[in-house]
């Protein structure tokens, strides 16, 4: 299990007397990713994801707060310890073109952590030769055909196969798939994202999903949780078929009301906001981070910060109205 509390990221600005003002990436994160389950983090740019899937992957470092992986908290660990356990998980770069070494064919991408994994266990590199070609298989290619490539002689769906089958040499516990810098169609997003489930499903690796759209986040449906990012806070969270069939949150309620498979909300909820920096700039820090643009805002918003409150299904806002939205096919 890979779980985080109270994570926190500041990127400091320069330029602080000219105006520029720090960003407050994350706000005190905290998530809880049980092994072989799913979660999603959905938001819209800026608010945080990709920062928050380094950090778990320990590509970016954090300042405050702790993420514990299998029981081992991160945080009084030397950074060259962290390193041993962050490789239990593993980022899913979703932009093929870049994730892999234009000069290396997919059996050096692959051969080069094997052999590694093979030293350090004792094993032999013929192993690591027919492990590379059990994960090819894995992910639905057939090795004979790609092994002796280059990535610019692979169709985008292969390319992004073999950055999963690299990401699995290290049989990683948990895979970040970062769908917001994804540059592959729709039809082949569909596919990587069946290829993950199928991968839980036979391996019980676990996935933590970060993404934009909130289709992705309803194809993975099934036991999954939902996370809706605003600003680096999450504001709404719970099973994710529960979160969109009934948002809370007035902010998950306009992501939702700009999704063309739902017909709509039984009850009107607010229209999708487009945010916009200014506008960011302009909230005050003590109330609620989405009130300036909350067509239920009062008094009460801009005093204080609200938190999640709830059980299974928790939400941060002071007039919580839960409005059933209608698929499109029932209606
Ligand atoms: N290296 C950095 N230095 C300064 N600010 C940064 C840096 N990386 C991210 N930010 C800022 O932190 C905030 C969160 O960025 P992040 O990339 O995590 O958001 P995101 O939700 O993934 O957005 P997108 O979907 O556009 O990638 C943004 O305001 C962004 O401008």
């Amino acid at each position: 299990m890979i779980s985080g509390t109270g994570v926190t990221k500041t990127y400091r600005q320069r330029g602080a007397m000219l105006g520029a003002r720090d960003v407050q990436a994350l706000r005190g994160i905290d998530f809880t990713v049980p092994r072989g389950g799913a979660v999603s983090f959905i938001g819209e740019s800026g608010c945080g994801k990709t920062t928050l899937g380094r950090i778990v992957a320990g590509l970016e470092t954090y300042d405050s707060g702790d993420i514990v992986i299998d029981g081992t908290s991160m945080a009084p660990l030397h950074p060259r310890r962290r390193r041993r356990h962050f490789r239990r998980v593993q980022l899913v770069h979703q932009d093929p073109y870049s994730a892999l070494n234009p000069t290396r064919t997919v059996h050096q991408t692959l051969l080069a952590p094997l052999a590694l994994r093979a030293r350090h266990t004792g094993r032999s590199r013929a192993w690591a030769a027919g492990r590379a070609e059990e994960l090819l298989a894995l992910v639905g290619i057939d090795p004979g055909y790609v092994l002796g490539r280059y990535p610019h002689q692979l169709s985008g769906g292969m390319r992004q196969r073999v950055v999963i089958a690299r990401a699995l040499t290290v049989d990683p516990e948990m895979l970040v798939a970062d769908e917001s810098v994804s540059m592959i169609d729709v039809s082949m997003r569909l596919s990587v994202l069946s290829l993950l489930k199928d991968l839980r499903e036979r391996l019980g690796v676990s996935v933590l999903f970060i993404t934009h759209d909130i289709a992705t986040a309803r194809y993975i449906g099934g036991g999954s949780e939902l996370y809706v990012l605003y600003r680096g806070q999450v504001v709404e969270r719970g099973p994710t078929e529960d979160v969109i069939a009934g948002p809370v949150h007035p902010y998950t309620q306009s992501l939702l009301s700009a999704i063309p498979v739902l017909h709509g909300m039984e009850v009107p909820g607010p229209e999708r906001v487009v945010p916009t920096e200014a506008l960011d700039a302009a909230v005050e820090d003590t109330g609620c981070l989405f009130a300036a643009r909350c067509p239920f805002r009062t008094e009460l918003c801009t005093a204080e910060r609200p938190e999640l409150t709830g059980d299974a299904h928790r939400h941060a806002c002071v007039h919580p109205h839960r409005r059933a939205v209608i698929p499109r096919e029932a209606a």
